[in-house]
């Protein structure tokens, strides 16, 4: 069988929980192998951002072209982009190679507040990448910056969800981590244009979150990238997502990563 590869294009978090390190992590576990784009580099740890240093926006594009002229890439995911000129950069790469099976992470503010995406480029992510994306995978505070709209609970869910499949992206999740109205439980919303999924999680009491948001996209895009339909990959990335929470590595100080090998440590265990 041909290995699947599968490609990130994304920001470095020197901490390792979020972006290019928790991506790559998470292809390795659930092998694909993993190739990356890195969009800036950013000094950060578990108690925050303390820098944001991104690459001039030619040098994204070669590090995409570079990888699309020789090796391809069977899926790939964006994350971090920062900029209105890479976000058209990289929009204009994926429409050149033909890439179908990507991922849009509309990353936008670290945990800690800190800004990953400029106001002025979100605007950008929705008229260049939003209609590339076979899946866009927003959280609640980003679908409501997607939207212009207020989400307060389900119900709004759906229809911010609605809202976004009118910009292009052929699948919808909107992530349940900063949904609280259901107790207990972490449930994120697949929509496929018509029809609605709901793919349920106990809701883990820890403060050690860095990185959920790459890490299942990541975890979706190592699916795709194997062949897997967006449904059955958005339940294997939720697996993967729950099993990292839950397994948690008590690391640094402040919002601490998950555990990319606890899934797979599962995995093993039940054979
Ligand atoms: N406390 C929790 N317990 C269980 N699952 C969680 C918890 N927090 C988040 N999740 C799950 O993790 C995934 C990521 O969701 P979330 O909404 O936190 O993303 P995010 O805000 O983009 O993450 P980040 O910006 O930190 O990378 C989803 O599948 C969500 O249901
Ligand atoms: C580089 C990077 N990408 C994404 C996130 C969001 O978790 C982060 N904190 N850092």
């Amino acid at each position: 069988m041909r290995t699947p590869t599968a490609l990130t294009i994304a920001g470095s978090d020197s901490g390792g929980g979020a972006g290019i390190q928790a991506d790559l992590k998470t292809f390795q576990e659930l092998r694909a192998f993993g190739m990356s784009a890195i969009t800036a580099v950013t000094a950060q740890n578990t108690l925050g951002v303390s820098g944001i240093y991104p690459l001039p926006a030619e040098a994204v594009r070669a590090q995409i072209a570079a990888i699309g002229d020789d090796m391809g890439a069977d899926a790939l995911k964006t994350g971090m982009l920062f900029g209105a000129d890479i976000i058209e950069g990289v929009a204009e790469e994926i429409r050149r190679l033909r890439w179908t099976r990507v991922v849009v992470d509309p990353v936008m503010i670290a945990k800690g507040g800190a800004a990953l995406l400029q106001e002025q480029a979100v605007q950008a992510l929705k008229k260049h990448l939003l209609p590339l994306a076979l899946v866009v995978t927003p959280n609640v505070p980003e679908a409501e910056t997607l939207t212009g709209t207020k989400i307060g609970g389900m119900v709004a869910r759906r229809e911010a969800a609605r809202r976004l499949a009118e910009h292009g992206a052929r699948y919808v999740v909107l992530k349940g981590g900063h949904d609280d109205s259901l107790e207990g439980r972490s449930v994120d919303l697949l929509f496929d244009g018509k029809d609605f999924l709901e793919f349920e999680g106990v809701r883990v009491s820890t403060r050690h979150t860095h990185g959920t948001g790459c890490t299942f996209a990541a975890a979706l895009t190592a699916e795709l990238a194997k062949g897997s339909d967006v449904p059955r990959a958005v339940e294997v990335a939720k697996a993967f997502i729950q099993a990292a929470i839950e397994q948690s590595l008590e690391i640094g100080r402040g919002h601490g990563p998950t555990n990319h090998w606890a899934y797979g440590d599962r995995r093993r265990a039940a054979r």
